[in-house]
């Protein structure tokens, strides 16, 4: 079937063709099943939204279409009706795929006009003209609607626009209409106020026949900006459909193959006990900073990036330095830029970047729930392997941890799993009190519930969490009091169950004034 191409005419009259098609896609690592049998179409000029819980493939079959990843024999993929040769990154080029990651690639001390031309062609000469090429970048940043300056460093540009650069660039390097944009989850780490920003230039680029393979954990933006989804589940395609033919709560059966339970309140105590105090803590971009972390309470903490809720809890934990204010658990002063003594005393933190601060990427999955409290054997003193392993197997089971070994490296576990292992980490060392900075950034819905509970259950066991978070949902499923940042410090408390849309809207609200 190589070359061919199923072009037809849709119910609507409209004609189909078709960009991308993919078959028989499977992979394996050390035996186990990454991709079975996968099957995508893409149509010319769709978004099409890939979707699964972590660890269900995405990011495998993204890597088999880069020329990353060598499937098993069978598989065929074609770009506009050409095959497309496996195993070549070049070959993947050549046949118009580009991909954006959430590293964007970008150098931030060049220039806008210096990035949009990295990768690119200079044309048949061999030298550079600047202000030549200023004059390209302006015409291609105005081409897509962009009021940027492309004279300015990336490095001061915004989260969003440094996307939307990545991604014109993509676009612009050789892509017009015969190739295939892919996206991973690129609002990944967008604040929610940016959002917006990127979806105007997906809609313009759709709007200009790009074909877009956009994989998002982020049920919302799917039905804003795509066509069709299909969804994958343990390595296998369990659904293509219209985006008009399903809803959320469909989707996110399909994704988990269950309903997702709806939690149920719980009682919570009127009386909660001070655990953690913060007392005018300042720092970084925080000012004064003071608020109080109950027994039994989740406590969520937000504001826009730069107000200085993205940095409270480093600085109350030890890993920014403060420069003034105190901090106690239970009544002990914690020195500021001490976690050593923030864990010894009962602190447990989970940072925003858990790739690079985290975790440790190379070592096995039981190595890395262990390292802040190691087990030693009671009678020679030495380490115990098996009784770690032991440990790390109750840890996998509880957190439904997949692939569900101990000895796995954490680097080859999906970043959803990845995130379960560090909460499990957290919660074995049974803080007093637990940080957690964006805690469930590029995790699916499923294990996004299951951490929930586990911070609810760690909650009444009487450890206070605090969470700081852009993501409003998560905020107002969780929390049972959130503190609204701008300009360095809580300007508003919310008590008891909040909706979504009041803290964005209170938290936009403070912030634009503020700034
Ligand atoms: N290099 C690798 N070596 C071994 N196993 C791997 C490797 N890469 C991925 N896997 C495994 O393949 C499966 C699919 O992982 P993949 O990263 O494709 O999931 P994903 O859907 O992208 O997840 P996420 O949404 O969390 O990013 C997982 O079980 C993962 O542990």
């Amino acid at each position: 079937m190589s070359g061919e191409r199923i072009d037809f005419v849709d119910s609507g009259g409209e004609m189909v063709i078709e960009q991308l098609l993919a078959r028989d896609v499977s992979m394996y690592f050390a035996g186990q099943r990454a991709l079975d049998q996968v099957d995508l179409t893409l149509r010319r000029g769709e978004v099409h939204a890939l979707l699964g819980a972590n660890g269900s493939g995405k990011s495998t079959l993204i890597k088999v279409l880069a020329g990353y990843h060598n499937p098993e024999p069978g598989a065929e993929v074609t770009i506009a009706g050409e095959p497309l040769a496996f195993g070549s990154a070049r070959s993947s080029h050549l046949a118009g795929l580009r991909f954006i990651h959430q590293d964007l690639g970008l150098i931030d001390t060049l220039d806008v006009t210096e990035n949009l031309k990295l990768g690119g062609s200079y044309g048949q000469t061999w030298w550079l003209s600047h202000r030549k090429e200023r004059t390209e970048a302006r015409a291609m940043l105005r081409k897509y609607g962009l009021e940027i300056d492309p004279g300015m460093p990336v490095a001061a540009l915004s989260a969003a626009q440094k996307s939307m650069i990545a991604i014109i660039r993509a676009v612009e390097d050789g892509l017009a209409n015969e190739g295939v944009l892919v996206l991973d989850e690129p609002t990944a780490s967008l604040p929610p106020e940016e959002v917006h920003q990127l979806m105007d230039l997906l809609k313009a680029l759709k709007a200009q026949g790009v074909t877009i393979l956009y994989v998002t954990h982020r049920l919302a933006e799917v039905f804003t900006i795509a066509d069709r989804v299909t969804v994958l589940r343990d390595g296998q395609r369990v659904a293509t459909e219209a985006i008009g033919a399903v809803d959320a709560d469909g989707l996110v059966e399909l994704i988990l193959g269950k309903k997702l339970e709806k939690r149920e309140e719980s009682s919570r105590s009127d009386t909660w006990n001070p655990v953690l105090v913060a007392d005018r803590v300042s720092g970084e971009n925080v000012v004064d900073f003071s608020f109080t972390g109950h027994s039994g309470e989740i406590l969520g903490i937000t504001g826009l990036v730069g107000s200085g809720y993205e940095s409270i809890l480093g600085l109350v934990y030890g890993s920014l330095m403060r420069d003034s204010g105190n901090v106690t658990i239970l009544g002990k002063q914690i020195a500021a830029g001490s976690p050593r003594l923030a864990i010894r005393s009962g602190i447990s933190y989970s940072p925003a970047d858990r790739r690079r601060l985290g975790a440790f990427l190379g070592w096995s999955v039981r190595e890395n729930l262990t390292i802040p409290k190691l087990n030693y054997a009671r009678i020679t003193q030495r380490l115990s392997q098996r009784a770690e392993s032991a440990e790390a197997r109750d840890w996998i089971a509880r957190l439904d941890i997949r692939p569900n070994r101990a000895e796995a490296v954490l680097s080859d576990l999906s970043g959803g799993n990845q995130q379960k292992v560090v909460i499990a980490r957290m919660l074995r060392c049974q803080p007093a009190a637990l940080l957690l900075d964006e805690p469930t950034v590029g995790v699916d819905a499923g294990a996004k519930s299951a951490i929930y509970s586990e911070l609810r259950d760690a909650a009444s066991d009487g450890a206070t969490v605090i969470v700081s978070s852009s993501d409003v949902e998560e905020l107002a499923e969780l929390c049972d009091r959130v503190l609204v940042v701008a300009e360095g410090s809580p300007i508003r408390e919310l008590v008891g169950r909040q909706s979504p849309v009041d803290i964005a809207r209170i938290s936009l609200n403070y912030n634009e004034r503020a700034g």
